[in-house]
């Protein structure tokens, strides 16, 4: 057994225990009360998950086992010579919950690097499917073709003690986050490449080696992956993609199933869609304007008539957080440092200026503010990855270091089925006139 697998299940079994005396002292403990109106409202605000990797923050953003993303650019390793941190130590302090050595780094960049073999019938399954089709329609279709390698699903159906179901979901997880960067690349250089593969270089990090394979040399798109990988990779237990994950892992699916049905989550243009429709607006925004550098009263008026018809403004909004992101500033931040004078960049940093105080005059938007989703396309449209229907794939490779370090947390804790209770209308007219009650 590797030494941070090993590690892995000393910690689980410690807290393992601190749980169940939680639950058995402290089990009938009213966490809040939960209104009519959130059960409609998509549950916002129900405390109803337990993840252990991350907690977010309405005011402050993301912290991954207690660190901000200030923190983690500054106390994760890096490559030589590199200023970003390496996303491989923030997979492994969302798995051990403690900040790695840079050995622990090395070792898991080349446990990844040992374990990303993808079998041919990956490639003939995201072959069978026409050009046209969404890069993010391929890239579930790879993973699903990829869950023949599943390890959990075999020993299952084999017969294995439950005691036993960490121990292969770690081994998928650790296999299917090696194998994404090869499926996400073949993905983007079958559709944008003439079908021109790029062999992988096991020397290299895992996010290096990610861009490498997609075709791009240049350091600072790699620097850019590395920052990208670390910031997209979990935001608690609540986002659509990881408690899709934690859902259908919860009815013991294996990583491939579980990542991929989350994956579905993360294509929607609400979610993780929102960074190709980011770009697609401001580039249609320039089309219709006849200009490449708008100015702000020409941003404001875009925006008006975005909303007149009826749409969101991409990018901004969210369903926790009320403030700017953490991730929106810690691009911007490697913008200033990369690329200041960037016409694009330019452009979402005008955008910045100008959307919120026209959201928040609307009076029902809850954040004004942008998200991850607002300033990630810019950056990669300056390093030539103009593609934007691929961005939300580079989103779900990053994605899964943080759902399946979870799903991993799941069965190490023996975690439950998940089968809330759901209502009718009707039920809830007789709950207000008082005839029945909630269970
Ligand atoms: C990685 C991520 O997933 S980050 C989010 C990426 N998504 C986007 O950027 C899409 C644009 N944003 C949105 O659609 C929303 O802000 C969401 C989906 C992110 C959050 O939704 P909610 O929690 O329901 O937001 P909120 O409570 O503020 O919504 C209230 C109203 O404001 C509207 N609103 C919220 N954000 C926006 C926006 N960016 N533009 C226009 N209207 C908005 C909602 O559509 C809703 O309108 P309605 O009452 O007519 O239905
Ligand atoms: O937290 C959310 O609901 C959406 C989000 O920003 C993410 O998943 O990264």
């Amino acid at each position: 057994m590797g030494h941070i697998k090993e590690k892995f299940k000393v910690k689980a079994d410690e807290l393992n225990v601190e749980i169940k005396d939680l639950v058995k002292n402290h089990g009938t403990r009213k966490i809040e009360d939960v209104t009519l109106a959130q059960v409609y409202q998509g549950m916002r605000g129900i405390t109803g998950l337990v993840t252990e990797t991350s907690l977010l923050d309405a005011n402050e953003g993301i912290r991954f086992r207690g660190y901000s993303i200030p923190e983690l650019r500054d106390n994760l390793p890096k490559v030589k010579g590199g200023a970003e941190p390496l996303p491989e130590g923030l997979f492994y302090l969302m798995l051990i919950g403690e900040l790695p050595s840079e050995a622990d780094v090395q070792h898991l960049s080349s446990q990844f690097a040992r374990r990303s073999h993808v079998p041919n019938h990956v490639f003939a399954a995201i072959d069978a499917l026409p050009v046209s089709a969404h890069p993010m329609t391929m890239f579930t279709v790879g993973v699903m073709a990829l869950q023949t390698e599943s390890s959990f699903a075999k020993a299952y159906a084999e017969g294995i003690n439950k005691k036993d179901y960490w121990s292969y979901m770690y081994d998928d997880s650790m296999d299917l986050i090696a194998r994404l960067p090869r499926i996400a690349a073949y993905i983007y250089r079958r559709k944008y490449k003439n079908n021109v593969h790029i062999q992988p270089n096991g020397l290299l990090d895992w996010a290096g080696n990610f861009a490498h394979m997609l075709g791009y040399e240049d350091e600072g798109f790699k620097e850019l992956m590395r920052l990208y990988m670390v910031i997209h990779a979990d935001h608690e237990g609540g986002n659509v993609s990881a408690h899709t994950t934690h859902l259908v892992g919860s009815a013991l699916s294996d990583a491939y199933l579980s990542f991929a049905a989350g994956m579905n989550g993360l294509a929607g243009p609400l979610h993780g869609l929102a960074n190709q429709e980011v770009i697609k607006w401001i580039l249609n925004m320039r089309e219709e304007l006849g200009t490449n550098a708008p100015t702000k009263q020409q941003i404001e008026d875009y925006v008006r008539k975005t909303l007149a018809d009826g749409k969101v403004v991409p990018g901004y909004g969210h369903a926790v957080l009320r403030k700017t992101d953490p991730r929106f500033t810690a691009q911007m931040e490697f913008a200033k440092t990369h690329l200041p004078d960037d016409e694009l960049v330019n452009i979402v940093w005008n955008i910045y200026e100008t959307v919120p105080p026209i959201l928040e005059n609307l009076g029902k938007v809850k954040n004004p503010w942008p998200n991850v989703d607002a300033h990630s396309g810019a950056l990669l449209v300056h390093y030539g990855l103009v593609e934007y229907e691929f961005y939300t794939v580079l989103f779900g490779v990053s994605r899964a270091l943080g759902v399946l370090a979870s799903l991993c947390w799941d069965r190490a804790l023996g975690f439950s089925l998940e089968r809330p209770k759901s209502v009718t209308t009707e039920w809830m007219k007789q709950f207000i006139e008082g005839k029945v009650e909630a269970e």
